[in-house]
């Protein structure tokens, strides 16, 4: 078996033939929700060159690795113009329309998109830059407070298997963090106690209803609710002992009350700390978050507000879209 690759460079032609193949797309369909694009993304994305499908496929696969990167295609700045001052309010479809097509054909080869009816406003491909007046919020539209470690939805069973993050610009640098911990390095008997349903994991602030404004998902806040204050314990690793998986978000996790399951995810959540690595995303790479292996955050900055500011695009990947089936409109539907 080959050892997992952390990055692929796209040469200039490998990135020109997958910028015009999102420019052509994106003259094809209505926007990043077009039932339509969702059904054809896996076949579009037959056109990606041969040697960044594979990357991903193999990063898939081996299940090694917490995160990998996709570097070098081409953002035209022009044409996606200024960051916006917020996600709500924007046209279908977008300026950066094509880079969002980018993201969803390389969420294709790993699965299926899917997005929450209680985050941003139901949307299916998310923004990531600071907004005005959020910024000491633990989201990701914050700025001034180090976004800490979690997993994507940690407190959801149905959270992603991966999650893409696409830089569109990000000239401070500013780093996202990851952490990839060896849990292997942890004591048995903590490990034991990771391994079954101790912890209390709530559910983050952007899934709050007052941070949207989606009509008709009464239901869903109310659930997000109970989410809040109910007893459902769970496992912070999970799969195989030899290579655990792991599920967490400190910062929304209650402190257990008993000690020796506190003092577990005290060991976890210090391991994790020293597991940090920074990686500042450069404009045009995709960073693949396999979201059962890595932890992931992002560090402090000055936010700007002139349309310069940093700007990611995000979307959640599932493998099995038939486990929220109960919660979609129909089979196709991807919001859950
Ligand atoms: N520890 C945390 N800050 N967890 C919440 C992460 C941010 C959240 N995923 C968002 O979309 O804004
Ligand atoms: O901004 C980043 O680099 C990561 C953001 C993030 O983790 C989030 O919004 O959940
Ligand atoms: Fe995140």
């Amino acid at each position: 078996m080959s050892t997992p690759k952390r990055i692929y460079a796209l040469s200039a032609d490998e990135a020109a033939e997958a910028e015009n193949l999102t420019l052509r797309i994106s003259k094809e369909y209505s926007g990043p929700a077009d039932e339509q694009l969702l059904r054809d993304l896996p076949l579009l994305a037959a056109e990606l060159p041969v040697g960044q499908r594979r990357f991903l496929r193999d990063f898939a696969l081996e299940d090694e690795l917490g995160y990998a990167v996709v570097r070098g295609h081409n953002i035209d700045d022009a044409r996606i113009g200024p960051t916006p001052q917020h996600w709500r309010g924007r046209p279908t479809p977008t300026p950066e329309f094509a880079e969002e097509i980018l993201l969803l054909l390389h969420g294709s080869l790993l699965g299926e998109p899917f997005g929450w009816k209680t985050q941003q406003d139901a949307r299916l491909v998310h923004d990531i830059f600071p907004i005005q007046g959020f910024e000491t919020e633990q989201m990701g539209i914050g700025s001034t407070d180090t976004l800490t470690l979690h997993t994507e939805d940690a407190f959801h069973p149905w959270r992603a298997d991966y999650l893409l993050l696409e830089c569109l610009r990000n000239p401070d640098k500013v780093a996202t963090i990851v952490s990839e911990p060896d849990l292997r390095s942890l004591d048995a008997k903590h490990l034991e106690l990771l391994h079954e349903p101790n912890f209390l994991i709530r559910p983050d602030d952007s899934h709050l209803a007052k941070h949207n404004e989606t009509k008709g998902v009464d239901a869903e806040f109310s659930e997000i609710a109970e989410m809040k204050a109910d007893d459902n314990r769970v496992a912070v690793l999970y799969g195989s002992r030899e290579h655990p998986y792991i599920r967490i978000d400190p910062y929304f996790m209650e402190t257990p009350t008993d000690p020796a399951a506190r003092e577990a995810l005290q060991a976890v959540s210090d391991l994790l700390e020293a597991s940090c690595l920074d990686v500042a995303l450069e404009p045009g790479d995709v960073l693949i978050i396999n979201n059962h292996r890595l932890a992931h955050g992002r560090q402090a900055f000055q936010a700007r507000y002139d349309g310069t500011d940093r700007w990611l695009k995000r979307v959640s990947i599932t493998t099995d879209l038939r486990k929220s089936h109960e919660r979609r409109a129909s089979a196709t539907a991807r919001l859950i």
